[in-house]
């Protein structure tokens, strides 16, 4: 497979490279120029390694700083000490590209006055509006349209937020962060506020999602069971302040279904998880 010969040759070019998103002995510190009682040391000594095309969701309890690494893989906030690197290059240099990253929120964040077609564009449309874009805006609206058959939403290009589901309207978000084609998806609980039937739903969505356009993603949740269900290894975050207390490899077969919740090793995975996580309580 060719993308199988670009990984190799990249891994032989430089070995940094060769992850997609690196974080580099990290500590983050809110308030750090402030006086130290005021300060808060949300993560700690964070080293950790996403490979290409990579699946790992990040659990812990409440607090413990799961946003904040998001956020700085996003570039939105910026390291006390250490570094995070997308594609080789740090998120804070101005070498960075945002059009590598896509983001997805808990609460969709369409708006309610655009069609949703407009609102996978508004992105572009911003950036074009700065002149950060130089490619048509036909482009983007043929993009647009695909993307909103690539997570179920054919049809719905011309109706508004209101008229669609929770589940819908997160569809719409996803499509959204894809819109520039970024080779990373960062999600935060993106289905925290879902049903669980309708968060069953859009796992399986994802998943296909995932495999067709063989994005690496960081995926933040609370839910144990989603993070064994989705990933290839789940990255355990101990309370405040946040280190990395364990990585543990989700050896479930691909592509996983409806059955693969039933299954003997994903109870077993779950357990384990579910245990180690009380143990850090
Ligand atoms: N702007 C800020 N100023 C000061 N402290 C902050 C700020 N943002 C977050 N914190 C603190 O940093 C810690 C980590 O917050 P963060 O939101 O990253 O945790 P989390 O694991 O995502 O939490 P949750 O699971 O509740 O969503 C928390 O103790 C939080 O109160």
């Amino acid at each position: 497979m060719n993308n199988k010969i670009e990984q190799q040759s990249r891994t032989d070019d430089a070995e940094s490279v060769d992850h997609t998103i690196s974080f580099d002995s990290v500590d983050k510190v809110y308030g750090a120029d402030a006086v130290a009682e005021e300060s808060v040391v949300a993560l700690q000594d964070i080293d950790l390694d996403v490979e290409r095309g990579e699946f790992v969701s990040v659990v812990g309890p409440s607090g413990c700083g799961k946003t904040t690494l998001l956020h700085m893989a996003a570039g939105i906030l910026e390291p006390t000490d250490g570094s995070v690197q997308i594609n080789g290059v740090d998120v804070q240099s101005s070498q960075h590209e945002r059009k590598e990253v896509g983001l997805v929120f808990q609460h969709p964040v369409a708006l309610e006055w655009r069609t949703v077609r407009k609102n996978i564009m508004l992105p572009v449309q911003i950036l074009k509006e700065n002149g950060a874009i130089d490619k048509d805006m036909s482009h983007y609206e043929d993009r647009a349209d695909e993307l909103l058959s690539l997570v179920g939403l054919e049809g719905f290009g011309d109706a508004y937020p209101n008229e669609l589901s929770g589940g819908m309207q997160q569809r719409v978000t996803i499509s959204q962060s894809l819109i520039y084609n970024p080779s990373v998806l960062l999600m935060d609980e993106p289905f925290g506020s879902l049903d669980a039937m309708t968060k069953d739903e859009l796992n399986l969505e994802l998943l296909r999602i995932w495999r067709e356009t063989e994005k690496t993603i960081l995926f933040i949740t609370h839910d144990l069971d989603e993070a064994v269900f989705l990933s290839d290894r789940v990255v355990v975050l101990s309370p405040r302040p946040g280190e990395v207390a364990d990585v543990i490899d989700i050896d479930l077969d691909r592509p996983r279904g409806e059955d693969t919740r039933g299954s003997t090793r994903f109870v077993e995975l779950s357990a384990e998880l579910h245990q180690y996580f009380k143990s850090l309580q």
